[in-house]
């Protein structure tokens, strides 16, 4: 996945302006930078999210598995299924454990052999079935946050994607339950492809293969902020050995 020279606006407003960065596969790719920069409105852009924000507009090329997702034929149902993404609030459907995991392949129309194989899968590969799988009737919003995290995780697993997007899954988690995902995390990408969002350096650092760091640009004449792309390298460049002095002065924690 790759997006190239893109801005994004809301209405009038530049959000983030000519970003270029390109996304390994089976890779875990961290968005860091002050509030403000424009981090979640890059990501939101990876699957088109942003289209479901009236105002918002995505100019540039965002290129998945070498197409345009943004290209006319395409279907962004189809996009966010292969690119699928995880909130920084758990937000289980008021549903059971079942059919929280159940209900992405049962809407999408997927065409699945055993649909008890499936949600037990999913929730393998989340981390939650050993907690779970005497309690797959009851609801999904008596789990605990970051159970219901991961259950989040294993209802965007469930119908296949290629890509998954993070936007700050663990800031409402407790270190524990931060680390526990930051651990999924490592083994999901052996199957997926992961963008992160993070506040958290730390968590840039013990997770993701490389990082991209963002500021926010004053725009001349106006107090609009922009947010621009400033340094993307492998995590260990970015955090030991950072080409840009506004990066080393952020990851030291001089600054944002
Ligand atoms: N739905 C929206 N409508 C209008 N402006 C928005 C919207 N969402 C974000 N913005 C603006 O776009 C800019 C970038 O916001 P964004 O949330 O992407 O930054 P961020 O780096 O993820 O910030 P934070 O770390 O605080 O979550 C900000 O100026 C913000 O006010």
């Amino acid at each position: 996945m790759a997006c190239e020279d893109v801005d994004i606006f809301y209405g009038d407003f530049k959000a983030v302006s000519n970003v270029s960065l390109q996304f390994g596969f089976n890779e875990i790719t961290a968005l860091i930078g002050p509030s403000g920069c424009g981090k979640s409105t890059v990501l939101r852009s990876l699957n088109r999210m942003n289209d479901l924000i009236e105002g918002a507009r995505v100019e540039g090329t965002i290129t998945f598995r070498g197409e345009e997702i943004y290209g006319k034929k395409v279907d962004p149902i189809e996009v966010r299924r292969r690119i699928g993404m995880v909130f920084q609030k758990a937000n289980p459907f008021p549903k059971s454990i079942y059919d929280n995991v159940a209900y992405g392949p049962r809407v999408s129309g997927m065409k699945v052999e055993s649909m008890d194989e499936l949600v037990e899968s999913s929730l393998r590969a989340a981390a939650l079935w050993d907690e779970v799988k005497d309690k797959l009737k009851d609801s999904g919003l008596g789990l605990s946050g970051g159970q219901q995290q991961r259950l989040c995780i294993a209802r965007t697993i469930a119908v296949r994607p290629d890509v998954i997007l993070m936007d700050e899954p663990c800031s409402s988690l407790d270190p524990i339950a931060t680390l526990r995902i930051e651990d999924l995390m490592h083994e999901l990408k052996q199957d997926f492809s992961i963008v992160i969002v993070t506040h958290n350096m730390q968590q840039a650092a013990r997770v993701a293969d490389r990082t991209a760091f963002f500021t926010a640009l004053s725009a001349e004449g106006s107090g609009d902020r922009t947010g621009v792309l400033v340094e993307y390298a492998p995590t260990r460049k970015i955090f030991d050995d950072p080409a840009d002095q506004r990066t080393e002065d952020y990851v030291s924690g001089r600054f944002g």
